[in-house]
């Protein structure tokens, strides 16, 4: 798969847009900031769906067209990304929608932990608003809910995104169509998706909506698959959902109630959207939202979103991790993507699209420090009230921290590329992750190739096996910040969130001499 698809093929020019920074790349795309060219100040994120590469995997340009009409459909609800225009050129499929400037949800999910339980209230009641909307008025199912289809405006409130797998249930008569085929992501998949001849797809969105609850409670997906070859499922249903230990113990019987409800593996017994908009956990309001469910107070949300991520970079902890082998142990799945058998190297990433350095910029607007003269002062002050270097600090109160698209999978460094690359290096093959021997030479030579003082930045490819025996793929890049720091962020490509930032954590304490900690 292409690293990036624009060294391949140019992009299309867009009336009336000047295009900005890359803000996220997913496998088949990546979207970039833009304005308009009459508005400045407006700002909207343009996805740029590469076609060649769609067809490559099996989706066709009409399937990847598809997915955009359904969107605009129904774009007119807060909890659903609007879709503003989009065209079809030679090798892409643009789409401009409302910018997400709060980022992914899934990148402030604590694996193992989950988030505060405010906030999972806050979002089980606007994920049920969405799909309110989306059922009863728009007669689309959406079919892939999960944490990774889940983007924030800057307040925070949840925007569904995705529709992919969308499909339209409802007649133009009022009558339901009756779907067949199996499609979603397995482990937020309803059991009647692998078992029934046929089934309704709204109702699978509400038994993925019972997942999602379970997984901000807890940091964790109840099972990998809704079947009783899975023995976490098997447990779950030969006991009726009565399970209380392992992840089930860190839920408190008021939501454990709510998600057994609606994980209720036969359909016509799970709870339904109106009954969920009964139930108290969506009647009684977070702090920090409003009479409508809508974010009031951007800054306790953030707050207590951080107040539930953190990196340990302690002794102890560096021994735990020292010892513990999960991450070579066997797969006791086996995925259907191969890994690879290419040795990532160090390459220069001309265009920026897995950097998220530019969005920086936002932590000087909004923390209002835009006037300082001293360059160490400017950049010491936004790297502070970044929500990244936050979660490594010991029993910090989470101050002037803000949601932003900036990822939270990266830390800051002041060492020198002729310490962090080698450290890096080390690490990843330590677990298990193939990178070539020599990463500073590389980083030298392409200094040299490019005749360069500065090539930044550059990026390092990473191909695994999580411990469970799935893909997990994306790359780590060494970005220049400001004048300061070298800041080395943890993308994603595809595979699990929560293993992605299991990766990021244990990558973080093994280089734990390399990261800036105010
Ligand atoms: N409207 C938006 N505003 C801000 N960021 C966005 C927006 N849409 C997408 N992104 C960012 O871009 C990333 C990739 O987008 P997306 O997941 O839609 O790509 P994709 O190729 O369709 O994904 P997949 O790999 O799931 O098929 C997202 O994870 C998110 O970080």
């Amino acid at each position: 798969m292409s690293t990036n698809f624009s060294q391949r093929s140019p992009l299309p020019k867009i009336k009336d847009l000047i295009l900005g920074d890359t803000v996220g790349q997913g496998s088949f795309a990546f979207v970039k900031a833009a304005c308009l060219e009459s508005n400045p100040e407006k700002v909207v994120a343009v996805k740029f769906v590469h076609l060649p590469t769609c067809v490559k995997h099996g989706l066709s340009e009409k399937e990847a067209i598809q997915e955009v009409v359904i969107q605009s459909k129904c774009s007119d609800h807060l909890n659903i990304l609007k879709v503003i225009d989009c065209n079809v050129t030679k090798n892409f499929l643009w789409i401009a929608m409302e910018m997400a400037g709060g980022g992914d949800l899934f990148d402030k999910i604590e694996p193992d932990v989950g988030v505060d339980t405010e906030v999972a209230q806050f979002y089980f009641k606007q994920l049920i608003n969405a799909l309110t909307y989306l059922h009863e008025k728009c007669g689309i199912a959406h079919r892939d809910i999960k944490p990774e289809n889940i983007l924030l405006d800057s307040d925070g409130n949840l925007k569904l995104a995705d529709f992919g797998l969308a499909s339209q249930f409802m007649r133009k008569d009022g009558t339901k169509r009756l779907s067949s085929d199996t499609r979603g992501s397995l482990p937020y998949m309803a059991p009647e998706i692998l078992h029934a001849r046929n089934y309704h797809a709204d109702c699978t969105d509400i038994w993925s909506c019972g997942v999602l609850v379970f997984v901000l409670l807890t940091g964790e997906t109840p099972w990998e698959l809704p079947s009783n070859d899975d023995v976490q499922f098997r447990e779950f249903s030969e006991n009726s959902g009565n399970i209380v230990g392992g992840p089930w113990s860190k839920i408190s019987l008021a939501q454990l109630n709510l998600v057994r409800k609606i994980l209720q593996p036969d359909p016509k017994k799970r709870v339904t959207l109106g009954e969920l908009r009964n139930h108290v956990w969506y009647t009684s309001l977070a702090p920090f939202s409003d009479k409508n469910g809508r974010c009031n107070n951007p800054q306790l949300l953030s707050q207590k979103l951080l107040s539930k991520l953190h990196v340990s970079l302690s002794d102890d902890e560096y021994t735990r991790c020292i010892k513990d082998d999960h991450w070579l142990r066997k797969p006791t799945h086996t995925s259907t993507q191969p890994i690879q058998s290419e040795i990532a190297d160090l390459r220069r990433d001309s265009f920026g699209t897995s950097s998220r350095l530019a969005t920086q910029y936002e932590l000087l607007e909004q923390s209002n420090l835009g006037q300082a003269s001293n360059s160490d002062y400017e950049w010491t002050q936004q790297v502070h009230v970044d929500m990244a270097t936050q979660q490594f600090q010991v029993n910090s109160t989470p101050e002037g921290a803000f949601i932003s698209t900036s990822i939270l999978t990266k830390f800051y460094s002041l060492q020198d590329m002729s310490s962090i690359l080698p450290m890096l290096e080390h690490t990843l093959r330590a677990l298990g992750i193939p990178v070539k021997i020599g990463l500073y030479e590389s980083f030298l030579e392409l200094k040299d190739a490019h005749k360069l003082e500065d090539v930044f930045p550059v990026t390092i490819q990473v191909k695994t096996m999580d411990r469970k025996g799935w893909f997990l793929s994306g790359n780590v890049s060494l970005s220049k910040a400001y004048e300061g720091p070298v800041v080395i962020s943890f993308n994603r490509r595809s595979g699990d969130p929560l293993e992605w930032r299991r990766l990021f954590k244990k990558v973080s304490l093994l280089c734990r001499d390399l990261i800036y900690v105010p």
